[in-house]
């Protein structure tokens, strides 16, 4: 086979395996950012300049109508040049007219340096405001919030969206204000010098004005499907390499990889597309400016002739058609700019403007601290409306139990603990820490006494301490190793390279399983609330991993009131009471010896997991 063919027959196997995947692979595109002018928006966004206004706005102001009025200056000074001091031989008057265009010239990058550098600073004060404002926000939002929105879309709304406004508020509106007034004020020199020369010229505003925003808007447009497709390609991109294990031990490595190809494709075109866009502007707008000289000289010479003008005043107002297209182009970029910005500061506030699900009531007290009684009363709960995940729930658990639950996937197990925690309020019924409705509490107050250890913990970019040190930040050196040293983390932290000064990156991928978990344990000790909910890891580690979890297990849960989602034989059988969950009820409870001796559900559980053990071996 010729290489040619051989690379067209790859070419075409790539195109059918990429037509086989594409289905396969579905992300949520950006969102497109497409909004008229909005006032609402403005009004909001203004808020944020108002600490500032009074004390740096004036100054912006000055700075601006100085750079500008020196600007609009100097082709006076220019036409008076030709006119008079060329015209009449005269030097001196010629030296001062040279002197004074470079005085002005100096004035006005003064005047522009100052005011760009206020500008940004007004700029950046700004947006340091919002993106403070939107983080903390979206900190105190309930789980809901998150259920609801992909990662992504949270990120790019803190980043880019962010980011967008900081363009149009570092220079924009003040480029706005400068632009216009710019024109305004060119405009009226060219009617007072000449009102026929300056309303021929004038007539080209309105074309370029409308050639410059409609094709800005479509550069716009397109240079946003260049960043649809992008932010599409990083998407599978994270995804291969969030998935790289799975991805190769499936051997998926090809289909990724066609997909990949399909992807870039579409973006090499769409980027190729809104290039040639963009580089069709400047020569559209030269275009029309050059139609703009051409009626000026045309027309301006039968007006010399007809002794009307001079020709200080056409080579003035061909100094200010120069200066014409600078500001339209600019208010042209800007209207596009502008529309981007309405729109990224309507999706800021939206996600602003969301309260959390789980509200602080105004009367809401501290709780003062637990002994660690629990009561839950005819608790029901649903995520979605019509959708029980659990119903008619009632617990007592004394200061000191441990509750283990138990369940198949999907019963209802980790509600209980999302509930208990509140990162959900009960649709009805009620739960009491202490005989107190911990609605009545403020969260921070409930969940400081009530400590939690997840099943995938997480391990946060930074030292091993650091990570324990989570659990109680100011804590000393020696509470973080002793609090190692009580869950039997201590000595395999010793074993590495730099202790507990160890950089573990983030989610702590260089830790094991079992020494992530003994991590997370520590970290819980350290807190030492009175409440403790473990989410014990499913993942079957060895034997005596095992023992030592067990053995760190009892150090954690004692004295504490415990809920624990157990999956561990040797934990079950140890709890106080055990619950059985199934699709969000409550089936049976009881210690283990009187629900074995009940041979229901539970039984029937731990049959099938002694059946597995002894399978495993
Ligand atoms: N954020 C959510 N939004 C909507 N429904 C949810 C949400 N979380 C859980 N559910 C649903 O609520 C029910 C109970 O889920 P829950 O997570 O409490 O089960 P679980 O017993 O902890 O399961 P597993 O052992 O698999 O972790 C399930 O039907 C589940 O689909």
């Amino acid at each position: 086979m010729s290489g040619q063919s051989e690379q067209a027959d790859r070419g075409l196997c790539g195109e059918k395996a990429a037509e086989e995947t594409v289905n396969r692979f579905v992300y949520q595109d950006d969102e497109e950012l497409d909004k008229g002018f909005d006032w609402v928006q403005v009004k909001r966004l203004s808020k944020y300049m108002k600490p500032y206004a009074r004390q740096l706005v004036p100054i912006m102001i000055v700075m601006m109508c100085v750079g500008g009025i020196t600007k609009l200056l100097n082709p006076l000074l220019i036409a008076y040049a030709i006119d008079h001091a060329l015209k009449e031989k005269d030097g001196t008057t010629l030296l001062y007219c040279v002197l004074g265009m470079l005085g002005l010239y100096i004035i006005q990058w003064a005047a522009n340096a100052y005011r760009i550098r206020f500008t940004n600073m007004i700029g950046q004060r700004i947006i340091y405001d919002l993106r403070h404002d939107l983080f903390s926000h979206i900190q105190q939002l309930s789980f809901r919030f998150f259920d609801k929105r992909p990662a992504g879309s949270i990120l790019v709304r803190i980043t880019n969206y962010v980011n967008s406004l900081q363009d149009l508020l570092t220079n924009g509106a003040v480029n706005l204000m400068i632009d216009c007034v710019q024109l305004v004020g060119i405009i009226v020199i060219l009617l007072i010098y000449n009102v026929k020369l300056g309303a021929a010229i004038i007539v080209t505003v309105p074309i370029m004005f409308l050639i410059s925003t409609k094709l800005r808007v479509r550069i716009r447009r397109s240079w946003q499907v260049v960043s649809t497709k992008t932010s599409r390609i990083n998407a599978h991109l994270n995804e291969c390499i969030q998935g790289i294990k799975v991805t190769q031990a499936y051997t998926q490595e090809k289909p990724n990889m066609a997909y990949f190809e399909l992807m870039n494709k579409d973006n090499h075109k769409a980027w190729t597309r809104a290039s040639n866009l963009n580089q069709s502007f400047n020569p559209i707008i030269e275009v029309t400016g050059a139609i703009g000289y051409c009626i000026l000289f045309w027309f301006g010479a039968h007006l010399i002739q007809a002794g009307e003008i001079t020709i200080g005043v056409l080579v003035a107002f061909a100094t200010y058609i120069g200066h014409f297209w600078e500001p339209i182009n600019r208010l042209g970029q800007m209207y596009s700019q502008m529309l981007i910005a309405m729109a990224s500061s309507e999706r800021i506030f939206e996600f602003i403007d969301e309260q959390p699900n789980v509200a602080e009531r105004p009367a809401a007290k501290d709780l003062p601290p637990i002994r660690g009684d629990i009561d839950f009363k005819g608790v029901e709960f649903e995520y979605e409306p019509g959708r029980h995940a659990l119903k008619g729930i009632d617990l007592q658990v004394k200061a000191g139990q441990s509750i283990a639950l138990v369940g198949h996937t999907g019963s209802g197990k980790s509600t209980i603990i999302n509930l208990l925690c509140r990162f959900y309020d009960v649709t009805s019924g009620s739960i009491k820490i202490d005989r107190t409705d911990i609605r009545d509490v403020t969260i921070q107050s409930l969940r400081s006494q009530v400590g939690i250890v997840l099943q995938d913990t997480f391990i946060f970019s930074g030292t091993i301490r650091d990570n324990i040190r989570f659990g109680r930040l100011d804590a000393t050196d020696e509470e973080v190793e002793a609090a190692a040293k009580a869950v039997r983390a201590h000595e395999f932290i010793t074993s590495l390279p730099q202790g507990y000064d160890t950089e573990v990156q983030e989610r702590g991928n260089v830790l094991s399983m079992g020494q992530r978990q003994l991590l997370s344990f520590a970290r819980a000790l350290l807190a030492d609330p009175r409440v403790l909910i473990l989410d014990e890891a499913t993942a079957s580690i060895d034997t005596e991993t095992e023992l030592k979890i067990q053995e760190a297990l009892k150090t954690l849960l004692a004295g504490r009131t415990s809920f624990i989602i157990a999956h561990r034989l040797s934990t079950i059988r140890h709890a106080d009471h055990i619950l059985v969950l199934d699709h969000g009820r409550v089936m049976e409870e009881g210690d283990h010896d009187a629900l074995m001796k009940h041979q229901g559900i539970y039984h029937g559980l731990i049959q099938a997991q002694y059946r597995l053990l002894q399978e495993a071996g």
